[in-house]
């Protein structure tokens, strides 16, 4: 178990990150350069991915799982599709124990803002979980105890540490570990600048500093002493000065602990002081550790410099850590690993979202008793002026009711997506699935809720406001209402994904929509739009949508909006709605595909 230590700012997540392969990548701002060597071979991708796995600090999960879905989903998403589902259950349980998860907080939905659930501690276990059931030898987890209260900080610790004698390699950064945190440390990486100021077994440290003319004070928490040693105070200028060359300083006679980071990596003793002999850097894993690949080893060894054009920290020289193994664990490459094939990983995840969808009561109901009171509201206004208002005040009917639609379709979507955009960003930068299974499985659960809606709206309406009589046109009426509030999602979902950020998203929606409404050709006539803003007509999802209603309520042409037929206009607006839905994807391809730092 490798902590890596130091004061806000010296580099602790960047170091992680680079090691783990999740240093974002962010050309002109930041460069890596050096070598990570895995085994003492250069770090291989796809072999790493299979290694090692990165628990990221916030814990974005689905509040309408249980944890046992939770896992259970990343378990089917991630193991080899020739695992009977027993033996993901197993794992499932595995993973459970090991974090100890109880049967009763595992049948728990995990809740969130809105919702009651699981605990903060829990939901950090969760999140270790997720990661956990590919029993990866190799964990990386950034700040893992942060946000947790002292007690819950410790039994955390204390489930990582059981993790890593049972024969797995932890590197974790830590804030302010109380004491008893720091006794379970095996190897203190202590950072200081962006400079190595410690790299060996953490019970030396205290001697090791001593050594260098620093006495930790008897009775004090060792790890607030190194963070004060290492730490540089913005002001007064002085102290900050007398703060860089101490770490100078520390940095220069870093090495000396060097070897005995080895030599605790490979489970000797440490040496007093640090100064034990010691290389290679392999630990074996204790026999009989379930393992679902087989053995072998690994280590991992980085030689990197990582620096900044931001600022940073004063005395910042880039300079980490020369050749010494970080983290030794016993890990093969996981033969036969492969991922599920497309059509299963597409069920995986439509059959997830569609347990969510159906899980979120609260929104449902509220989407319901939105569209029965509209539906009764408008009905009561309206009643029967579907036979007596004439053309001009049916035409006024119908395009309120598109209005209605595209609205309740693009905040059923513009309030919702900013939360799973966080989880899906953490699942794709683990890899978990392709994009495109997961995007294709969200946008086909959606549409059966949003026909539903329709359909009620619909049965309510129609025959209250007494539009034309027939069954084809009524069915044709959900149909069009349908396809209108579905491109309305999709443009508010791509709109979603494209925007940097929530608020991004909120704020550029409803002009979005409300472009549509406007050359959607009953506010401005088509003759009254100055020839270069025309196009906007047959961009508008409204326009088709209404050439749509139109046409079905007026059947000899009749204030006709264009010169399409009804099902001309449907298959418009059908197209408009793919291209939405294509620009999403294209999207969350390019502009939201996680990006990492490659060069090392
Ligand atoms: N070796 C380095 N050389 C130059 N700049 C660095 C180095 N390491 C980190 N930095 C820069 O220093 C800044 C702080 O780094 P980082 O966020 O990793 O620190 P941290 O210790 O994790 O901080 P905190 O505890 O506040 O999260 C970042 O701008 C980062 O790019």
């Amino acid at each position: 178990m490798v902590a890596i230590m130091g004061a806000s700012g010296s580099g602790k997540t960047t170091l992680l990150n680079l090691l783990a392969g999740r240093l974002p990548s962010a050309p002109g701002v930041t460069s890596a350069s050096g070598s990570v060597r895995v085994n003492g071979s250069p770090r291989d991708g796809t072999t790493f991915k299979q290694l090692a796995a990165y628990v990221v600090q916030d814990s974005s999960l689905f509040a309408h799982l249980t944890v046992r879905e939770t896992l259970a989903f990343s378990a089917r998403l991630r193991l080899p599709p020739s695992l009977a589902a027993a033996d993901v259950d197993a794992r499932v349980d595995a993973v459970c124990a090991e974090l100890g998860l109880s049967p009763a907080v595992s049948a728990t939905r995990i809740g969130g803002p809105f919702e009651r659930g699981i605990s903060g501690g829990e939901r950090k276990r969760v999140t270790i979980g997720v990661e956990l059931v590919t029993d990866p030898s190799l964990l990386f987890l950034d700040e893992p105890t942060t946000g947790l209260d002292a007690f819950n900080a410790l039994a955390m610790m204390g489930t990582l540490r059981r993790l890593a004698s049972s024969g797995r390699s932890v590197v974790a950064t830590i804030h302010q570990p109380r004491s008893a945190i720091y006794a379970m440390v095996d190897t203190l990486l202590l950072l200081a600048g962006g400079r190595v100021a410690y790299y060996g077994p953490a019970a030396g440290a205290v001697a090791h500093f001593a050594r260098l003319g620093f006495r930790c004070p008897p009775r004090f928490n060792p790890a607030d002493f190194f963070i004060d040693l290492t730490a540089v105070p913005s002001a007064p200028a002085a102290a900050a000065a007398a703060a860089a060359a101490r770490i100078r300083h520390l940095a220069r006679h870093a090495h000396s602990s060097r070897a005995a980071g080895a030599a605790s990596a490979v489970g000797v003793a440490p040496a007093e002081g640090g100064v034990a002999a010691g290389g290679g850097g392999v630990v074996r894993r204790p026999a009989g550790r379930r393992d679902l690949r087989g053995a072998g080893a690994h280590h991992l060894s980085s030689s990197s410099s990582h620096s900044s054009s931001r600022g940073g920290t004063p005395g910042m020289a880039g300079e980490v850590d020369k050749a010494a193994p970080v983290v030794a664990g016993d890990a093969p490459p996981i033969a036969g690993r492969r991922r599920p094939a497309w059509p299963r990983e597409f069920r995986i995840l439509l059959g997830r979202a569609a347990r969510l969808m159906v899980r979120e009561r609260r929104a449902n109901a509220i989407r319901a008793f939105q569209t029965i009171v509209f539906a009764t509201v408008l009905s009561l206004i309206w009643l029967n002026q579907g036979r007596d208002a004439g053309v001009a005040g049916v035409s006024g009917i119908l395009f309120v009711l598109l209005i209605n639609q595209s609205m309740l379709g693009t905040f059923s979507v513009i309030f919702v997506f900013p939360l799973e955009r966080a989880i899906i960003t953490r699942e794709r930068a683990a890899g978990t699935y392709r994009v495109s299974a997961y995007y294709i499985a969200k946008v086909l659960s959606e549409a059966p809720r949003t026909l539903l809606y329709n359909t009620v709206f619909s049965v309510i309406l129609y025959w209250c406001v007494g539009l034309r009589a027939s069954a084809a046109a009524f069915l044709f009426f959900i149909l069009a209402l349908w396809t209108t509030t579905m491109t309305a999602e999709a443009l508010a979902l791509s709109i979603s994904i494209a925007a940097p950020s929530p608020a991004a998203a909120m704020a550029l929606s409803p002009p979005a929509v409300i472009v549509s409404l406007l050359f959607g050709g009953f506010f401005i006539q088509g003759a009254r739009i100055p020839d270069w803003l025309g196009w906007l007509r047959w961009v508008s999802f409204v326009h088709y949508a209404y050439g749509a209603i139109m046409h079905n309520q007026f059947v000899d042409g009749v204030g006709a909006v264009n010169g399409l037929s009804r099902w001309g206009n449907v298959g418009a607006l059908a197209g408009l709605m793919v291209v939405f839905r294509a620009g999403g994807y294209v999207a969350l391809r390019t502009l939201r595909a996680p990006s990492f730092d490659r060069s090392v």
